[in-house]
């Protein structure tokens, strides 16, 4: 079997404010056979957020996107999967609220996108991305430990799942 693939998934502050999208979200990450790597309820600062959406700063929607993702906790999640990064974009759908809701409104921007700022989700676009954004929001994980010690146990489905954290653990026995 190839190596699974690590990611970085975001639900955003309004998808967090609902608890219907909240919960179809993560029904549709298990679903779609991700594993949950790191799972976290975090507040993005002004600092983090202005980090993280650096390439966006001579953007027209940056003060709106930096306004936005600092209104109120996100969750922020490692997935691993087999072409993690793809998948989890696939998942997601079209960037622009509208063009999801027309051309793939399956997609959790699709159903749950309210506007281009407010698209529900943020997926890594590369593994250069991944392992970036990982590092800034998770900075106590490490990506290559995980694959030389722990990626073995999450390929071959040893894992016990933990609804309350949301977030799967190897089960080692
Ligand atoms: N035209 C726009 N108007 C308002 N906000 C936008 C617009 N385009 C992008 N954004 C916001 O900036 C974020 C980053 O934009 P980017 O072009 O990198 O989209 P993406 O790669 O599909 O999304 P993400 O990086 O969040 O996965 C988007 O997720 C969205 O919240």
């Amino acid at each position: 079997m190839p190596p699974l693939e690590l990611t970085l998934a975001i639900l955003k502050p309004h998808v967090i404010k609902n608890p219907h999208s909240l919960a179809s979200i993560r029904k549709l990450i298990l679903s779609s056979h991700f594993k949950v790597v790191q799972s976290k309820r975090f507040t993005f600062n002004d600092e983090i957020a202005k980090r993280f959406y650096n390439e966006h700063k001579d953007k027209f929607f940056y003060n709106r996107l930096i306004t936005f993702m600092t209104s109120g906790p996100s969750d922020l999640y490692v997935l691993a999967r087999e072409n993690a990064i793809q998948e989890w974009r696939n998942l997601m759908g079209p960037t622009k609220a509208y063009k999801a809701q027309y051309d793939d409104p399956e997609t959790i921007r699709g159903q749950f996108g309210l506007s281009d700022t407010r698209n529900a989700t943020h997926g890594s676009d590369s593994a250069q991305s991944a392992a970036k954004e990982i590092g800034l929001l998770f900075p106590d994980f490490d990506i290559i430990k995980w694959h030389d010690n722990e990626e073995y146990y999450f390929r071959s489905n040893s894992l016990i799942f933990c609804c309350f954290d949301f977030v799967h653990k190897i089960n080692y026995k």
